[in-house]
Order: C-alpha cells, then structure tokens, then sequence
C-alpha cells in the first residue's frame, strides 16, 4: 500500500531511493548504511517509507525469499499455532483472505504496528499488546489443509500428497486438536508477540474463519559461548540434534522441488504437526539408565550412548565386546534412523493444565515437522510403530497435515502461486 485513500495524496509513502534523494545524500552517500538511515527516520517517521523499502528492523525475520520464514530460520523460544476453518465460499473471497494478511503480516515481522490508534469511536487497529516490543524474530508461516479443498473448488490444485495420514498403531486422536482448512504459525522469542501476531489476523479475517485449534508452546534455549544451545523436551533430552541444516540437505529432505508436486507447491514444503501428550509422571519414575536406552542417546550431553558428544555419529549398528547392540534396537533414535527418509523437526514443548481423568498434567511436545512430501513422516512413524520404547510414555492426541506455499517475492502475497493460475 502507497497511498491512503482518506488522507490523499499527503500520505502517499516514499521509497527508501527517493528518501536518499529527498535528504540529498544519493549515490554518493549510500555507506551511511542503516544506522544513518535510522537517524533520518527518526526525524521524519518510520511511517513515511514504504514497507517493501525499509531498512531491516531490530530482531526481524525477511518476510520475503524463495521460502516462508519460520521453516528454516532458527528456532524461536515460543509458537503459537492456530488452525482456521473457512467461512468464505469462494477461490476470489479466499484470494482476498490471504492479499489482505500479507501487508499485516509483513507490519507484524517487522515489529510494527498494524494501524494507528484511533480516539474516535472506532476501536484501535491494532490490538495493541505488543506495543514498546521490538519484531522479536516473529516469523508467520502459512498453509492449507486437505479439507479447504474440499470446501472450495481450486480447480486441480490439490496435491496428491495432501491428504489424510493414515491411522498409526496407539494413536488417540481427538477432533478438537486435529485438522484444519487453513494454519498459521507464529514463532516468536516472546510468547505475547507471537499471540499479538495469531490474534490480529484472525481478528482481520472476522467472519471469514473461525478457529479450529490452536496451541501455545516453548522452548528454552540455553547459550554457551555465545552460541544457541539444542533445545531440551520435558523429558530433558536435547531434540533437534539430527535435524538438516545446509541448504543442500534442506533442498533434498524439506523443499519441493519443480516437478515434485504441484507446480504452485515448488520452494512450498509440507507440515506435519502432532499434539502428543508425555506421561511425566510416569517418565518421573524410571531409571536415568533406563530413560537413555529409550531414546539411544545420553540425557545430559545428548550424545549417542557410548560416545561423548551431541554431535558424535550416530552409528546405530555399533556392538560392545559381547556383540550387544549399544543403541537399543527399541530405541527411539534407532528405529527413525532404520527408514532412509529424513524430516526438519521445529517442535515445542506445552503444558495446559490438568487431565481431569487423572489428574495428571496435561503436558508434551507440539511436534512438527516439515518434509517435501509427507510419505517421510509416515516412513518414519511407521518405524516407530509400536517397537518405540517412547510409546510407553507418550500418546498421540493430536494430527493436522497442512501445505505450506512456497515464500512471497515482493509486491506479491501470500499463496500467490496458487491463486494466480486460476
Ligand atoms: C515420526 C516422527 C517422529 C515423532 C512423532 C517423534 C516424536 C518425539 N521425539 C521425541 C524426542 C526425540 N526425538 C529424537 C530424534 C528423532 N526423532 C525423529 C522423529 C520423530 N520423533 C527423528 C527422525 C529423529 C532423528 C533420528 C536421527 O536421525 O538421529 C531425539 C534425539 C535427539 C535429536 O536428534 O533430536 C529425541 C530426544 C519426543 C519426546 C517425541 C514425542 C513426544
Ligand atoms: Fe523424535
């Protein structure tokens, strides 16, 4: 948006080129780099520069690339996940939908508000609870579940590959965390910045969707030496070890590839997410020796059993002297490892109160994963099955799959890709 219709052509923004040009730096003066630019803008309001052109803000994630944030951008301390139900019963009403959360989302990762306050009758424009925090790396991620399709006619869009995971042996699934037509995560390292983030968009899509599901949760990141540490689940073991990270790996596990599913899916990925409750009070009564053996690695330094460090190889055919297996073949580490396929896991721990059946907590791991088709998730679950050693201590309570579309280039929106060729 450059212009406001109601206030005219006085609040027409300007570019960050015509802001040099304005204060007669030019091409000469482009090294005064952004902390001169920030002098300026103070001066004269942030508000006067067109969003696609402003400088970077303070802990911001780029809305814009070939991918969404909030996949491969390093993990944040908290999420809040949402999945939405339409109400709208057209592709252009839906288009519409996701043109008008771009510019808020763009605003909300920048650490913007979304609209001035108002003193007149009307309520402010933005909620208004994360005012005085900066971006807070909040990243938004977008996508569309099996049953939006299924709602409304988008011609053959729908992938193959989107559609309902099978049953998996001692999963307890209920409905009201499950599913979805559409999902937004909201990753941010502060817990009122990513709800602010949830909160706004839905509030601007009123009457369009109605909320489904949604979770909170966190992740404490420790730092030694000034470097992020691997986050540790409520059971205290590290989790994101084995995770890929080079761009070549995140092209060959995580991005569609053109040609690998719909064209309009290609630099899209596909999110699993699974609310799966950890009996702690159970987990609280086992053996440290015991707790190793089900996940194959060592519960403070989060190497594989038998080695030192997290990073050491996992070599899961390994034997002692007596030709005993050392990690487990029940592990759960063993059994993910025993499929080819491969997964980015991004997951969050939760609590939310009390089981009232038990009176235990009501406590686990948001689990998510994203992978360039959801066959590797089932791979791996499948090997799992019911050999875990985990699913002693674990229950599966919740599944949604969702394809996330791929990232926005500038001047265009959200899920562009889908629409456009319709
Ligand atoms: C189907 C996929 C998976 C589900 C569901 C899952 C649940 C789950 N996992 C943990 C804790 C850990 N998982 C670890 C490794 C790991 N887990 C999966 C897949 C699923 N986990 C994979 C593919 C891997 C990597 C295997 C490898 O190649 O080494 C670990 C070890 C440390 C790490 O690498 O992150 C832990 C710990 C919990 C608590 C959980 C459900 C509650
Ligand atoms: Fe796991």
């Amino acid at each position: 948006m450059t212009k406001s219709k109601k206030d005219g052509v006085l609040h027409k923004k300007i570019s960050r080129r015509q802001l040099l040009k304005m204060t007669g730096i030019g091409a000469a003066g482009l090294a005064i780099g952004a902390t001169g630019i920030g002098g300026i803008l103070s001066t004269i309001g942030k508000d006067w520069i067109a969003e696609d052109e402003a400088p970077p803000a303070k802990n911001s994630v780029n809305f814009y690339g070939d991918h969404q944030a909030g996949i491969s951008t390093p993990s944040q301390t908290h999420i809040y996940f949402v999945a939405l139900d339409v109400v709208v019963k057209t592709k252009s009403e839906l288009q519409q939908l996701f043109k008008d959360w771009t510019p808020l989302a763009t605003k909300m990762m920048r650490g913007e508000i979304i609209g001035t306050a108002s003193t007149d009758m009307i309520p402010p424009k933005d909620t208004g609870e994360a005012l005085g925090l900066d971006a807070q790396n909040l990243s938004l991620t977008f996508g569309v579940g099996e049953s939006l399709f299924k709602k409304i006619n988008l011609g053959d869009k729908k992938p193959t590959q989107l559609k309902k995971l099978p049953h998996f042996p001692k999963d307890q699934l209920v409905e009201a965390y499950s599913n979805g037509d559409i999902c937004i995560q909201a990753c941010a390292d502060d817990p009122q910045v990513a709800f602010h983030a949830i909160r706004n968009l839905v509030r601007a899509a009123s009457g369009r969707v109605t909320l489904k599901w949604s979770q909170a949760g966190f992740n404490a990141i420790a730092k030694k030496d000034g470097h992020s540490q691997t986050p540790r689940n409520l059971f205290a073991f590290k989790d994101g070890t084995e995770n890929p990270r080079a761009k070549e790996d995140l092209n060959k596990v995580v991005w569609v590839q053109h040609g690998e599913s719909k064209p309009w899916m290609t630099g899209g990925t596909y999110l699993i997410a699974r609310r799966i409750q950890m009996h702690l009070e159970t987990w609280d009564r086992t053996a440290l020796d015991e707790q190793e053996a089900t996940f194959g690695r060592h519960r403070n330094s989060g190497a594989p059993l038998g080695k030192d460090g997290e990073y050491d190889a996992m070599e899961i055919e390994r034997k002692d002297e007596d030709g005993h297996l050392i990690v487990p073949n029940t592990s759960h580490v063993f059994l993910a490892k025993s499929v080819k396929a491969r997964l980015l896991r991004r997951s969050y721990s939760y609590v939310s109160g009390v089981v009232d059946s038990t009176g235990t907590h009501d406590a686990g791991l948001l689990f998510i994963s994203f992978q360039k088709d959801p066959q590797q998730f089932i791979d791996i679950q499948n090997s799992l099955g019911r050999l875990d050693k985990m699913n002693e201590y674990i229950t599966h309570r919740g599944s949604a799959m969702f394809a996330c579309f791929p990232g926005v280039r500038k001047g265009s929106y959200i899920g562009e890709t889908l629409f456009s060729t319709l």
